[in-house]
Formats: C-alpha cells, structure tokens, sequence
C-alpha cells in the first residue's frame, strides 16, 4: 500500500493509525484495545530495552518474574488505592468448562504479586536494598478511546520494585530512574519530556510522591505521561508487613519505590516525529538505519550495481550501523522509496550506474529530504555524521514545536484561552487540591478536563505577590496544566 489516506495536521488520529499500520508496527486485532507489535515496533522496544537493562543493571537491579495472576483477596489488600481500578481489572473465572471457586485477576501492576514475597524476603538490614525489576505484559480493561500503543488494554513494560532501609537511599534512587527515562525520551526517541512531580490528586494514591517525565503532542494540544517514578514511603511496607531489623536490633518499615515505562513511549515517538509520508524514525531506535537501493538502468551492468550495493551495506554492518538492502527485482526503485519512507528509515542510498561511474553514493535524509552525493571512500563516516545529524535535528525540531505550544498565563480567561487554542499551560497556582478539583469541574467537556500534568522541577521564577490563576490566592509554583491523554 503506497501513500498516505489521512494528513497529520488535518486528520490526526486516521493519519496516525494509518502510520502505525503502513509503517508495519501495528497489525489490528479483533478484540478491541488489544493489537499486534510486528517486528517493526518489536525492534524499536528492544533497542529501549537493551538500554535501559543495561542502565539498571549498574543500578544493581535484579531481573526476576512473578506470575501473571494475582488472587482475589491478595488484590483487595490495599482496597484503598484499587477502589478506583476496580472496573478495569481482568478476572480469570473458569477453566474448561467448569467455574474457578475463586475468580483469579490478571495482573494490572504487580505490587500484591510481589509484596507478600518482600515480606518474606526481607528479614534483617543485610537483606536490604532489594531491587527486583520485570519486563512483562500487564492488563486493565479500559474503556476510553483505544490507541495503538497510547491506550490499549495490553501492554508491555518494565515494572521496578524496590526496598531500602532509609528513605534518603529511596529519594536518590526515584531520580536515577527518572532520569533515565528522560533519557530514553530524548536521547533515544528524540521526544522531548519535562521532568517533574504529581499533584497529590494526579500521584499513585497508593504511595507518598509521584514524579514523571511528561510530553506533549501538539497536534492534539495533550500532554502525556510518558513514564513514572514512585516514592511509595512505607505505605506498602505497613500494608504488607515489611520490616527489617536494623543494626540496633529494632524492627523498621522498609521505604520503596516503583518506577514504570511502556510500549506507550513508541506511540509518542510516532506522534512527535511522523509526517504526511508516513512514520520518521530516529537512529538510535531504528531497526533499519541505512536502507541501500540498487537503481539498475536498462543495459547498465546490474550485477556490479548490485555488488557495490551490498559492499556498502556489508561495510556500514562492519562499523555497527543497522543497514540493509532492497533488491526485490518485482519492485521498482520509485515503489522502493516510498515503502522505506513510510517505514520510517532515516537514511536511503541509492547506486545507479552513474553513481558507480563516479564511484559515489547518493544519500537521501528521510527527515528532511536532503540529498546529497557522497564518496564510496567515506562511507562510514558520513553516515554516521548524517545519523547524528537526523538524531540531534529531530530533538531539536521536536523541542521547538513543543515550546511554540507552551503558554504561560496568569488569569482564568487566559487559562480557558489558551486550552481552546491546544496549549500548553504554565501557570503558577495555590497547590490546593480544592482549586484543582474546580478546574477539573470548570473545563469538563467531550474534549476531556483541564489537569495537572506535573509541576516542573525546573522552576521558573516566581515574583512575590503573584497570585493563582484559578483561584487568586498566592500562588506557590508554576505548573504544566492541559489536557492530556
Ligand atoms: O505506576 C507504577 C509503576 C510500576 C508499578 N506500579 C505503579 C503504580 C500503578 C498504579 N496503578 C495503575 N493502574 C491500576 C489498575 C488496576 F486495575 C489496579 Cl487494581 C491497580 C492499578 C494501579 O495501582
Ligand atoms: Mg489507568
């Protein structure tokens, strides 16, 4: 299938289902919210998994893997904070054709999976820290509009779980990991993200703070979450009966956190970077970074079209670059181009006989459609230059757009202004739960409320006196305010 049905900026959610399914990261399936990662998106999640992995393996972290059924009673451990889940938990209710005598869930975060087996395991101060880390799927019946990896009712990610005996050791460690998940945003998806902490109504109710690394899509004006590190405190360890004895032979409550990023962060990255020719992949997390494509004419010589062909891709494989080639002979080289274009690839090489001649590549960028002819002889080197440039020129275009879209207001006429015009909103604010409630009552819509989305460690400077845009009294901070996914 060649070209794009839908436009980005004029039919955005068709033009990006149509990207996920053309590019061949998405097959659709037919239960709603559930979908199937082809290799195309499997590979993307790999590469982020190779480095992340690696990442909390310094961090001395331990792979395990609990079971994906949780028992009704477990569940309802911490009723508190899964009241609100309820609705979407999965439940196992027969095997064959007879009934379970109890209904069993399917794990929709692991914490009553694993925390009665921390109890267990954390005797004394020397069983401490424990770091325990899964890759695995998790389920939770949503109900609002399903998206290929925005919103689906599976999805893949790391989940982290860990206990220390102090909470200094669990404050530095929740910033460890949000910094890396800043850095599979930007330096691997080329996806801007403000690093920040929840509001107490947005944080995991379950735990003490919650901070994330938030983007922006600016065709829809939404925020989203696009990954989130835990401070739990010691309401888990309470819950779970969770102690230690320390070196004074006293009995504490361990401090933990939990940290999470998904499959979630692929969508994102297809919504920053995509383009009415279909998906724009950064290198870092391209399966494919050097796409070479023979251009035969009618009586050049083919095969030696075809052999410098594959000696540029063995040559770019040999320096660790991703390259592949195209010689499908029932395609033509036009059809070829299009194909690798919607799929995303950040660099194409064409060899035709003249480029043979003149013992040149051509090389076309897929971010900005550049061409240019270089050497055979400095191969390696251009494209990696040209690789680096594409990674830097998609952060970069991506931060321009995200910053042309903030607004900074300071009155409830701008505030509603600006979320009509898909802002999105820095403002400074009173950080009372009540006024965040209220906007959330004053904004609803079929468009979805106005929320936090985080307030920013990075701080603006906020003069004395100014006060909150929703309420008027003083305000304490500036936060990111919008709708969001
Ligand atoms: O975000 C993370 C990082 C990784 C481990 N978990 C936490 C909290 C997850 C919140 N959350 C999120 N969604 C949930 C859905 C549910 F159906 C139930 Cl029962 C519970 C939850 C729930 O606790
Ligand atoms: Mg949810």
């Amino acid at each position: 299938k060649l070209g794009m049905a839908y436009k980005k900026d004029d039919n955005f959610g068709e033009w990006y289902s149509e990207v996920v399914v053309n590019s061949e990261m998405i097959e659709y399936y037919d239960i709603s919210g559930c979908y199937i990662l082809r290799p195309w998106a499997m590979e993307i999640w790999e590469l982020l998994k190779e480095f992340f992995d690696a990442e909390i393996k310094k961090l001395k972290l331990k792979p395990y893997y609990f079971p994906l059924f949780v028992t009704e009673n477990v569940l309802q451990k911490e009723k508190d904070h899964i009241e609100g889940f309820a609705p979407e938990v999965a439940w196992v209710t027969k095997s064959g054709k007879s009934d379970l005598e109890a209904p069993i869930a399917i794990r929709p975060t692991s914490e009553t999976v694993m925390y009665p087996y921390f109890s267990k395991w954390i005797r004394s101060h020397r069983d401490l820290p424990l770091r325990c880390n899964q890759w695995c799927n998790v389920v939770r019946w949503e109900f609002s509009n399903p998206t290929p990896f925005i919103r689906s009712r599976e999805f893949l990610w790391q989940e982290g779980h860990t206990a220390f005996a102090t909470k200094e050791e669990a404050d530095e460690e929740v910033l460890q990991i949000l910094e890396l998940y800043r850095r599979i945003y930007e330096e691997f998806l080329a996806v801007p993200v403000s690093k920040g902490r929840k509001s107490e109504m947005e944080k995991f109710a379950g735990g003490l703070y919650t901070t994330s690394v938030e983007a922006f899509i600016p065709n829809t004006g939404r925020g989203i979450q696009g990954a989130t590190s835990h401070c739990l405190g010691q309401n888990f360890a309470k819950m779970f009966d969770i102690t230690f004895e320390n070196e004074k032979g006293a009995r504490e409550m361990v401090w933990q956190n939990s940290w999470a990023y998904t499959t979630r962060s692929i969508g994102v990255m297809v919504m920053a970077h995509g383009d009415d020719k279909g998906l724009v992949l950064p290198p870092r997390v391209a399966p494919i970074q050097v796409i070479v494509i023979p251009v035969p004419y009618k009586d050049a010589d083919t095969t030696a079209i075809k052999e410098a062909c594959e000696s540029a891709v063995y040559t770019l494989n040999e320096s660790g670059f991703r390259a592949d080639l195209d010689t499908r002979e029932n395609y033509s080289p036009g059809w070829k181009y299009s194909h690798w274009e919607m799929k995303g690839v950040p660099l194409r090489i064409e060899i035709g006989p003249k480029d043979l001649a003149n013992q040149q590549v051509r090389v076309v960028r897929r971010d900005n459609g550049a061409k240019v002819d270089i050497p055979a002889a400095n191969l390696v080197e251009e494209v990696k230059a040209l690789l680096d440039e594409i990674q830097a020129n998609l952060l970069k275009t991506a931060k321009e757009k995200r910053d042309a879209c903030i607004e900074v207001i300071h009155t409830w006429d701008e505030f509603t202004t600006a979320l009509n015009n898909k802002r999105l909103i820095l403002a400074p604010w009173c950080d009372e739960e009540e006024v965040e409630k209220d906007v959330k009552a004053r904004t609803k819509g079929d468009l979805g409320a106005a929320k936090t989305l985080c307030t920013p460690f990075d701080q603006p400077e906020l003069p004395e006196g100014t006060l909150c845009f929703a309420s008027g009294k003083p305000a304490k901070k500036w936060s990111f305010w919008g709708r969001s996914y």
